[in-house]
């Protein structure tokens, strides 16, 4: 840990699904790897009228249920760091109180301190105001994390944006998408930047199209207060999806400095060719999860779904496809697709390249013969490249093999997203972290789906829970050798 490390952490919605799920989890491990400073503080604040031994107990809870690895002795170390604020996110007295524990002995001004807001997104404005009323805005070093989604559309992320602005600093301010945080999602940079083979045919004279699937087997869970208003394409691909398109397409970035990065990752989005209101249909498309079975289990529809609206029609798929009109990608179709209550949790992104010129090898059938493949998957992990070798025999007959590029040695230490991007917020790297620019124009290039989804609220295709999705979902393909590539 460098002089820049900010060692007092605030959770805004500390007793929320995101914190039980990820934050309290991530900060656990970071104290069983020996990586959380000593002297770090961590106060959780929360409305419930509890006190230390009170937040305790729920925290037992939570890491019994959420952080593997989990024991009695490890845990009673990471208590020693945790402070119990009750308050209410609206009431100015509560900032009065955090002011006090986080000013040192001796000082009239609290020290710099991360402030992470695990809140819904409609408070974090107002947690932004009384954090400013405070006087936590005027330590250069002080840090605001704001969860996604960063606004619902572009308007609504523009004022957002100038909302934080007129009481933080953007050096202040870390939007995370935890995607960014995920190894393998980082390891595109070295495939692609440190290997010159790749970079040389990573591009649209060797690259056929793109695709990026991000499927999930579970479904809404408790959230559909949130889910049904925000729907896959707001939840998903504007951010995780997006992100990880940008970092498949960037040109080399001078250097891994967080703006060099997000200059690149920039153009890529104002690349992208706008899709018309015309062709909106022809570029997306959206539907939502029926009943069905899932690893033998019968599942409900999201229609049934606790808290879901009637007659919602609120997507849970969405298959879409963007052109990158630019010198490297001009005519790649990038195919990006993402869904719940899908067969398995898996993420990957699958490159495929062209036809060869010329088929020498006639003794097998055409139809035996693909192009190759690069197949990343991000869940789990693994780097392969997919090229054809000599059938053993007399004749001249091809097959596939797998190259396994594979890279995690066994007993590797393997960090959860948010491990690696706490730890960037406590030392002040913001590499991995959104620059606003990104977030408008990511919005920017889905807002005519939003607009034209937004006015049919009458219907929407259903596809069985445990499938991949609905079989128009390959619709929006360009050429009919081009499928969904499920198995990575
Ligand atoms: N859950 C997830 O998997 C993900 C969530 N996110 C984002 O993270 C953020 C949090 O989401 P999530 O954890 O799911 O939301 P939850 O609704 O589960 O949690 C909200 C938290 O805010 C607290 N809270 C609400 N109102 C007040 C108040 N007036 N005063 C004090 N505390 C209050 C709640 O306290 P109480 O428990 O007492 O109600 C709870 O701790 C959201 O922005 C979400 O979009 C992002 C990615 C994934
Ligand atoms: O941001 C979100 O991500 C999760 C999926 O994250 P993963 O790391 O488990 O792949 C998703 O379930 C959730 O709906 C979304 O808000």
């Amino acid at each position: 840990m460098d002089e820049h490390c900010i060692c007092q952490f605030v959770i805004f919605g500390s007793t929320g699904d995101l914190a039980s799920k990820k934050l309290l989890p991530a900060l656990y491990h970071l104290k069983c790897a020996g990586r959380l400073p000593p002297e770090m503080r961590i106060i959780a604040f929360g409305r419930r009228p509890w006190n230390d031994k009170a937040w305790q107990e729920f925290l037992k809870e939570q890491l019994e249920h959420y952080a593997e690895g989990f024991t009695a002795d490890h845990f009673a170390d990471f208590c020693t760091h945790f402070h119990y604020v009750e308050g209410e996110i609206h009431d100015p007295a509560a900032y009065q109180k955090l002011r006090k524990i986080l000013t040192p002995k001796g000082s009239t001004e609290p020290d710099p301190s991360i402030f992470y807001l695990a809140i819904r997104p409609a408070d974090f404005v107002p947690v932004v105001q009384q954090l400013s009323a405070a006087g936590f805005n005027k330590e250069a070093d002080t840090r605001i994390v704001i969860e996604k989604p960063f606004g619902d559309d572009l308007e609504s992320a523009m004022q957002l944006n100038e909302q934080l602005h007129r009481h933080f600093k953007e050096e202040q301010i870390y939007r995370i998408d935890h995607y960014l945080g995920k190894e393998i999602v980082q390891n595109l940079l070295v495939f692609r930047f440190a290997n010159l083979p790749i970079e040389a045919i990573w591009n649209r004279n060797y690259i056929d199209h793109v695709q990026i699937t991000v499927a999930e087997s579970g479904g809404i869970e408790n959230r559909a207060g949130y889910y049904d208003q925000a729907g896959a394409l707001r939840d998903m691909v504007q951010n995780h999806l997006m992100q990880i398109l940008t970092l498949v397409a960037m040109e080399p970035p001078p250097s891994l400095e967080a703006d060099a990065l997000r200059d690149e990752k920039v153009k890529v989005l104002r690349s992208i060719r706008p899709i018309p209101k015309s062709a909106v249909h022809a570029h997306a498309l959206r539907a939502q999860y029926g009943p069905g079975v899932i690893e033998e289990q019968h599942v409900p529809g999201y229609a049934d779904e606790a808290g879901v609206a009637k007659n919602s029609v609120t997507e849970t798929f969405v298959a879409a496809k963007f052109y990158i009109d630019n010198w490297r990608w001009r005519g790649v179709p990038f195919y990006l697709r993402t869904g719940k209550r899908l067969p398995a949790k898996t993420s990957s992104v699958a490159i495929r390249f062209r036809h060869t010129p010329q088929q020498l090898f006639r003794e097998t059938p055409i139809e035996r013969i693909e192009p190759n493949w690069i197949l990343l998957s991000l869940e789990p992990e693994s780097l392969k490249i997919e090229i054809y070798v000599k059938e053993p025999g007399l004749e001249m007959r091809v097959r596939p093999v797998q190259l396994n590029a594979s890279y995690r040695r066994d007993g590797e230490e393997e960090l959860d997203a948010y491990e690696a991007l706490l730890l960037d917020v406590m030392e002040g790297d913001k590499a991995l972290f959104i620059r606003f620019d990104e977030v408008e124009w990511a919005w920017r290039v889905v807002d005519p789906i939003i607009k034209a989804w937004g006015r049919e609220v009458d219907y929407i295709i259903t596809y069985p829970a445990g499938s991949w999705g609905p079989d128009e979902a390959t619709r929006i393909m360009d050429k009919e050798d081009q499928y969904w590539r499920n198995q990575i």
